[in-house]
């Protein structure tokens, strides 16, 4: 199935009785739909990144819980067993584990017979309140860009959320009132979510998008061009802490050296006030091979090993906003985070 330019994204779809997912690993080359008929399957898109980015790990996982209500047939043990298969699938994002929690919620209060039905609708109801979320992110990020370039990582957009984006949304919107010049984005080694899904979503909706590889960072911020360094979340801690994609902690450490505002967009179901800092924060470390190739072929010497994190944390000190559909922090800290937040992520 092929979309053309201006249709809304969608990571996923319902498809009244299964899954369909865009498998994210072959774009921007192939536009291919999986059908995922099985919790299994969605917990295996998860771990192996057709489906990515903390949001839409999150509502994929609701969809999963949903079909393992069905496969469980009203028995709980093999429900939890399966909830469970599809929390442990990537550890960072906390927006899977909020997912499955609001899952495990309505098993407690829903009969045995009903939680099929139940499940699904609250997935259901999980999508479309994160489209409303990025939308309102958007807004109240996209009012503080004054006029200028901005600098973006990874991919936030609609492929990893449930539509629009977080960052991106807040791209989207700054940029349709006229404030951005020009979108940078890094190409984010080793998965390349920069060059293949950020810039794939930018020209689809006409914004101009100019890439750079990580390294060329601290040269585009030097030049006094970017206003603001613009980026998503995996998650983000009681103090302001925040962890994304790696090498976001080197663009706030940039960011800040060279006077340039760092903010970071992401939905409530991102925020984990149980988690008092970021070095609590569980990095997921994935194979050596992701970083010893690129595009399937082996780069690297022969006998060379790789470290290969996919997440960092930035310091809250390193962050001049935290943007949510509940408002903005600045500054983040511990009172202003409790403040806004206080128990409700
Ligand atoms: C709105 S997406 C926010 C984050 O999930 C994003 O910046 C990111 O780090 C995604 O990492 P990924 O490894 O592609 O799942």
């Amino acid at each position: 199935m092929s979309m053309s330019s201006h249709d809304q994204v969608r990571p996923m779809i319902w498809a009244g009785d299964h899954l369909r997912l865009l498998d994210q690993r072959l774009l921007p080359g192939e536009e291919l739909w999986l059908e995922l008929r099985e919790s299994e399957a969605v917990a295996q898109a998860i771990r192996e990144m057709a489906v990515r980015g903390a949001p839409a790990i999150g509502i994929a996982a609701a969809f999963g819980a949903a079909l393992a209500a069905r496969e469980a047939d009203g028995e709980r043990t093999k429900l939890m067993a399966a909830l469970a298969t599809l929390g442990a699938a990537r550890p960072t994002a906390v927006n899977l584990e909020w997912a499955l929690q609001r899952m495990r919620g309505l098993i407690e209060q829903t009969d045995a017979r009903a939680w099929a039905d139940a499940l699904l609708a609250e997935a259901q109801a999980i999508h479309a309140q994160d489209i409303a979320a990025n939308h309102r992110i958007g807004e109240l990020g996209g009012a503080l860009i004054e006029r200028g370039a901005v600098l973006t990582h990874c991919n936030t957009g609609s492929l990893a959320t449930g539509g629009f984006g977080t960052a991106l949304g807040v791209i989207r919107s700054a940029w349709s009132d006229g404030r951005i010049t020009r979108v940078y984005a890094d190409e984010t080694r080793p998965w390349l979510q920069g060059s293949r899904l950020t810039a794939w979503e930018l020209v689809r909706d006409d914004i101009p998008v100019t890439l750079l590889c990580e390294g060329a960072a601290a040269s585009l911020l030097a030049s006094g061009e970017v206003s603001w360094v613009v980026v998503g979340a995996d998650r983000i801690a009681a103090n302001g802490d925040v962890a994304n994609k790696i090498g976001t902690y080197g663009l706030a450490v940039l960011a800040r050296h060279h006077g340039v505002k760092f903010m970071v967009a992401a939905p409530l179901s991102t925020v984990d006030m149980s988690m008092s800092a970021g070095a609590d924060i569980p990095v997921e470390v994935r194979a050596e091979e992701e970083l010893l190739g690129c595009g399937g072929v082996r780069v690297a010497a022969p006998g060379a090993r790789a470290w290969n994190p996919v997440f960092d944390v930035t310091p809250a000190s390193l962050i001049d906003a935290i943007v949510t559909e509940a408002g903005i922090v600045e500054q983040p800290g511990l009172a202003g985070m409790h403040e806004l937040f206080g128990q409700r992520a």
